[in-house]
């Protein structure tokens, strides 16, 4: 398998090239999982997740990556249990994916990359009122990780696919109604590893409960090609640059221990 370190000097976006460590930053994402030294946690529950595909409001390039996003002005979708003690909100779910199968992800297994790695962000609403909010606070946001693998064609993500053609340019943004993200979950999700970590992406703030799938989606070669076709550039510039490779460079674990709900 491909490791991080025999990628080729893989030219990454300039928002990437940034800070790779944050100054003061002791729990930062992404991370490997080095699956021997993760410690089982009997205590973890399996997730409880309750989306209402109504809340599917739109789909857009922020210039980063794609957003579905969601109604969060409700608790229509969420997701409580696992390692979780309060109600979190779904407020957007996105992707993250290499210019080849060959790597990716953000997060890694014992060093295995994937080629893609989805994020579906919820915030606390117990405790907050906005994302804005949250996204500020240590026990703020839960993002669940499900990683990609090329293989048989997901039907539920082909309504997304078709969706992304018109979306090409960084700031386009169409409706986008009726999607059940509940589709692109693994059909185990009782099985995955957490740990205290933050954001992938500026503001880069350690306010992110990690919860890593441990099973993956598979998706066709031809829908993650489409991924690719997307611009990290908006129509107005002159030099479109393909958006690939949006995956931020792993971060030092600092101590951390990360958990996991299976032996
Ligand atoms: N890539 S990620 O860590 O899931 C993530 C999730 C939500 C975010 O909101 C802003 S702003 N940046 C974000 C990064
Ligand atoms: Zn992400």
């Amino acid at each position: 398998a491909v490791t991080l370190r025999d990628l080729p000097a893989v030219k990454l976006h300039p928002m990437w090239q940034g800070p790779l460590v944050v100054p003061g930053g002791d729990r930062q994402s992404p991370i490997d999982i080095v699956v021997r030294k993760s410690v089982f946690d009997s205590e973890l529950k399996p997730l409880v997740t309750d989306y209402d595909p109504q809340t599917c409001q739109q789909i857009w390039n922020n210039g980063y990556s794609f957003l579905v996003e969601y109604d969060d002005t409700t608790d229509k979708s969420t997701l409580k249990g696992g390692p979780l003690q309060d109600k979190f909100r779904l407020c957007q779910f996105h992707f993250h994916w290499g210019e080849s199968n060959a790597w990716g992800s953000e997060h890694t297994v014992d060093r295995r990359l994937f080629p893609a790695e989805l994020h579906l962000v919820h915030w606390n609403s117990d405790k907050y009122s906005l994302f804005e909010e949250a996204v500020m606070e240590d026990n703020g946001l839960a993002v669940i990780g499900v990683f990609l693998k090329v293989g048989r064609r997901h039907e539920g993500l082909q309504k997304l696919v078709d969706a992304l053609p018109a979306i090409r340019h960084k700031g386009s943004v169409v409706e986008f109604t009726r999607f059940d993200p509940a589709c692109l979950l693994p059909t185990n999700t009782e099985d995955y590893w957490t740990y205290h970590g933050s954001l992938t992406t500026p503001p880069l703030t350690e306010s992110v409960t990690w919860i890593v799938m441990k099973q993956h989606i598979e998706v066709s070669h031809d829908q993650l090609a489409v991924f690719r076709s997307l611009l990290f550039t908006s129509a107005e510039e002159e030099v479109q640059k393909s958006m690939v490779n949006n995956f931020r460079v792993q971060q030092p674990l600092c101590g951390r221990s990360v958990r996991s709900s299976f032996t």
